[in-house]
């Protein structure tokens, strides 16, 4: 049976007198990459929150690598989000350091006894991966943002996660960075084995990028399967809409 990273069962939310999550059940695989598409307001910010111990839900379970998050005191709850990634739709690099301080940051505040030669080795390899070794020396303010995505999911990969949360890795960037970027995504699951989450409105992107498709309709996950299954033959206007906003000319 193939491995479950995390394991969403009848998770309920609510905000006073609002329900965003209404019993959402959703798996994610190992070595899959799931997108989850949702109109704005759906509730896709506040799952992840969940998932990484940032909320807590009013009922069902979330479970990740194994282990319920609600349950977790403070020492696990940051293990466990060191073995997460998050890629934040800014980039969320600090623009008064280089590149290389940037990938420094994290290592050097959660892996101790690294050596300098070991972290510009790991600082070298993943920006090699990511296609910008010349820019190791370079501030954010001199990268495209295409670049900076670049250097934010390499920066996330430092710590070897197993679990990558990409938050609308295509927002505001040209059709051909879109591209770029989705192929980096199908790359990291590939060369790093992470299991990952791709939270996007752009069905370009959720098509070249997602193993299994997820749409977040009032509440909970109505319709799951490969970008076919969900689109080919939609019949909830909801799940069509999502595909004509992005495929039909109006
Ligand atoms: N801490 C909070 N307190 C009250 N309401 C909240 C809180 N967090 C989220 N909400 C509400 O929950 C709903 C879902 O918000 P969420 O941020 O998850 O949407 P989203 O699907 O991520 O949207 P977007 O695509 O615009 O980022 C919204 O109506 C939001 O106002």
């Amino acid at each position: 049976m193939e491995e479950k990273v995390v394991e969403i069962r009848g998770l309920m939310k609510s905000f006073g007198d609002l329900d965003v999550l209404k019993g959402v059940d959703l798996d994610l695989y190992k070595g899959e990459n799931l997108v989850v598409l949702g109109k704005s307001g759906s509730g896709k910010s506040v799952l992840i929150k969940i998932m990484v111990g940032l909320l807590k839900q009013d009922s069902g379970s979330m479970k990740v690598l194994g282990q319920e998050v609600s349950t977790l005191r403070t020492k696990a709850l940051n293990e466990l989000r060191l073995k997460i990634g998050f890629s934040f739709q800014n980039s969320a690099l600090y623009d008064s350091m280089t590149v290389r301080e940037n990938m420094e940051f994290p290592l050097v505040r959660n892996v101790k006894n690294l050596t300098r030669g070991e972290i510009t080795r790991k600082i070298e390899e993943l920006l090699d991966s990511v296609g910008l070794p010349q820019s190791i020396n370079q501030m954010p303010s001199e990268l495209s943002g295409g670049q900076k995505k670049r250097i934010g999911v390499a920066r996330t990969l430092i710590l070897n996660p197993e679990i990558m949360l990409y938050d609308e890795p295509t927002a505001g960037l040209d059709p051909i960075t879109c591209m770029d970027i989705n192929n980096l995504i199908v790359q990291v699951r590939e060369q790093y084995n992470t299991s990952s989450i791709v939270i996007t409105h752009d069905l370009t992107c959720a098509k070249a990028t997602g193993d299994r498709m997820a749409v977040l309709l009032d509440g909970q996950f109505k319709a799951i399967g490969s970008f076919e299954e969900v689109f080919a033959h939609a019949e909830d206007e909801r799940v069509k809409s999502f595909y004509d906003y992005n495929f039909v000319d109006s």
